[in-house]
């Protein structure tokens, strides 16, 4: 990956708006032949359950029936430190964000793992971790500020870097694409980002505090009892807004801008998207508040044990497709998915039809 730019482009509006408006529609015709491919195909129908809509909407995406292979896949774990970490929401220290980073280099984090295991290769983004970083072919420095503000005493960050976040991710999405990479998986890594998506979840969907602040790393109940009154105390201090940027300046982090791009740029490119938990449905949802035809090119790879991502997926509309009670992030769960979307497309592609088998229909 030497092609890859280790510096950051500037930001404009114009740019972000042509990345708004180069979402198309998924192919009708290529998701009717898939639908009647799928009929004819020498099973029951609908008897593929999930697999089938995933192929019908691979084909959608792809512009073509039957759908290529997935032969490529990428997880672009986008990282980032966050302001709110002071207000002790996390038992973990802030420098376990740049030492995972360090694992994810040296290919040691279960991501890495879970990666091999599907043929996927692992990139990392620092969006704005709070340490120096060394970059290289797999470590991206796109690194906007050394952690976003504290969200609970004002905005995380200004709307001019949210957008450089989102311009950013939007890059490395282009780049690996550009690299041949056709299936982009979504990754994290940000001690105290659960808080960050907490409130972006309640943000964007209107639920409680209660209901969408979960237990992240790992934490008792009165830390969880504290993280769901500074969640309130976001929300609070918050100004409602209607543009969804402003929402992410002002209660996300670095890495849920980065994401954004990231799935937004992908859908404009028509590669799909794998999406992993809670911080991914959280920039999910703010890609639905700006472009909802994003979404169509996204698989919810699955559902986190984190009750704020129960909530967003049903906002999002996605169905997940494993379910279990992962509670990581990293990127796992999309990791782990992505070979169902594949397997999903191979059907469309290898099984034989009810009359090139000479099987009997009823
Ligand atoms: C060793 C370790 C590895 C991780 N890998 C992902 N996360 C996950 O946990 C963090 C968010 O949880 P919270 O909001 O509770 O701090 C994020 O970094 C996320 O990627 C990790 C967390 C830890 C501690
Ligand atoms: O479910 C997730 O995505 C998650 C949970 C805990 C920590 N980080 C991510």
């Amino acid at each position: 990956m030497a092609a890859m730019s280790s510096t950051s482009p500037g930001y404009s509006d114009p740019l972000l708006h042509h990345l708004l408006t180069a979402v198309a529609p998924l192919d009708a015709r290529a998701m009717q032949e898939a639908e009647a491919r799928q009929a004819q195909l020498t099973k029951p129908a609908g008897a593929l359950g999930v697999l089938e809509e995933t192929s019908v909407r691979l084909c959608g995406i792809q512009r073509t029936c039957p759908p290529r292979p997935l032969a490529k896949p990428v997880v672009a774990v986008f990282a980032a430190d966050h302001g709110v970490h002071a207000r002790g929401v996390t038992p973990w220290p802030q420098e376990v964000t740049a030492s995972m980073i360090e694992n994810f280099r040296a290919g040691g984090a279960a991501v890495n793992v879970l990666a091999r295991q599907v043929g996927a290769e692992v990139y990392v983004v620092d969006m704005g971790v709070n340490a120096d970083v060394a970059a290289d072919d797999r470590v991206l420095d796109r690194k906007i500020r050394r952690g976003t503000s504290d969200l609970a005493a004002g905005p995380a960050m200004t709307r001019d870097e949210a957008a450089a976040g989102v311009f950013l991710g939007a890059d490395v999405a282009q780049q690996l694409v550009a690299a041949g990479h056709d299936c982009l998986l979504t990754g994290d890594m940000g001690i105290a980002n659960t808080t960050a998506s907490a409130a972006l979840i309640a943000a964007l969907t209107g639920a409680e505090a209660a209901d969408v602040t979960g237990r992240g790393t790992g934490i008792d109940d009165p830390t969880h009892a504290h993280k769901i009154s500074i969640v309130k105390v976001v929300l609070e201090r918050r100004p409602a807004s209607e543009d969804p940027l402003e929402t992410l300046a002002s209660v996300g982090g670095f890495e849920h801008a980065g994401l954004v791009g990231f799935v937004l740029a992908a859908a404009a490119m028509g590669v799909p998207v794998v999406l992993d938990g809670l911080i991914a449905g959280a920039a999910a949802l703010v890609v639905q508040a700006i472009a909802p035809g994003a979404l169509d090119y996204c698989f919810a790879g699955h559902r986190s044990a984190e009750p704020g991502h129960r909530v967003a997926l049903q906002h999002l509309g996605l169905r997940p497709l494993v379910d279990l009670d992962l509670r990581l992030g990293e990127g796992t769960g999309a990791t782990l998915a992505f070979p169902l979307v594949e397997a999903a497309g191979a059907t469309l592609r290898e099984m034989a039809t009810f009359d090139a088998a000479g099987v009997a229909r009823k």
